[in-house]
């Protein structure tokens, strides 16, 4: 039972589920022990406390381990949804990047040349987020490229957690991400990299210390190769002071 609940915990995530297993395997490991060591030992008559402590914790081990497998269940649910809805949108193999496991340049291409389109048939706005690591080139020469590739990793996979449904998260190019927010004015978006950067900086800065840097653009380009050249115009500019224009804002988060 302890090998087993050893193994489930190496092999998943912190969290909720992970907690509920272990809390329950833990309950039921406990009742196992005492009535395994009552074979052995002989506890006084009178005192009721050891037998409570033998036959308690299994009922209640058992309903925790129940709801937890109802969590499970549904957790396993919606991530073979997403590896479904992965699947038919990543069958051309040159979308997904092998590293991060987001989508490449040519899927951000073609996202962006659809959503320039839905943008001018109903008029609403479509905002573009480019997110960069300061001096990436610096920290793999300090740290390593294993480190660089486990930033790289984890910022592809908190990104995917972070953003909304709608939301189309690529790696454009090497320490370089983009978001394509649809339906968002200057003002959402603004809001949503704040709380966006300041949760990835928390977590990355449990690897290494990073600073991050954002850049929004207001697409008004007519089509997405001129849309991405102005962001990366603007990625390279660093003195742009947030908020400042209406059509693009620069944040910084270390
Ligand atoms: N570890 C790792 N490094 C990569 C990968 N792809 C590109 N790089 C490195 O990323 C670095 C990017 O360098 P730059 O574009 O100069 O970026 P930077 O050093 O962050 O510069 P600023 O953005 O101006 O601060 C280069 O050293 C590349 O070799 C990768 O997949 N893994």
């Amino acid at each position: 039972m302890a090998f087993v609940l050893g193994l489930l915990l190496k092999t998943r995530a912190a969290g909720r589920i992970t907690n509920g297993i272990y809390l329950g395997g833990s309950l039921l490991l406990t009742s196992m022990t005492l009535d395994v060591w009552d074979e052995f030992l002989r506890y006084p008559e009178s005192s009721q406390l050891m037998s409570w402590l033998e036959s308690l914790p299994m009922p209640i081990g058992f309903v925790v381990l129940g709801l937890t497998a109802h969590q499970w269940y549904h957790e396993t649910q919606i991530m073979q949804r997403q590896m479904r809805l992965r699947e038919t949108h990543l069958r051309e193999h040159r979308w997904l990047d092998p590293l991060t496991l987001l989508y490449t340049k040519p899927y951000l291409e073609y996202v962006l040349k659809r959503e320039i389109s839905l943008q001018r048939a109903t008029g609403q706005s479509l905002t573009l987020v480019g997110i960069n690591i300061k001096n990436f080139d610096l920290l793999n020469q300090q740290l390593g490229c294993a480190v660089g590739d486990q930033l790289l990793r984890q910022l592809g996979e908190l990104l995917v957690l972070l953003s909304r449904p709608d939301d189309t998260a690529c790696r454009e190019h090497a320490d370089r991400f983009v978001l394509v927010l649809p339906h968002t004015t200057m003002e959402q978006a603004e809001i949503i990299v704040r709380t966006l950067l300041n949760a990835l900086t928390e977590a990355l800065n449990k690897v290494t210390e990073v600073r991050l840097e954002a850049s929004l653009l207001r697409v008004t380009e007519p089509n997405a190769a001129a849309a991405l050249r102005q962001l990366n115009a603007l990625m390279q500019q660093s003195s742009v002071a947030p908020g400042k224009q209406s059509d693009y804002a620069q944040l910084a988060h270390h």
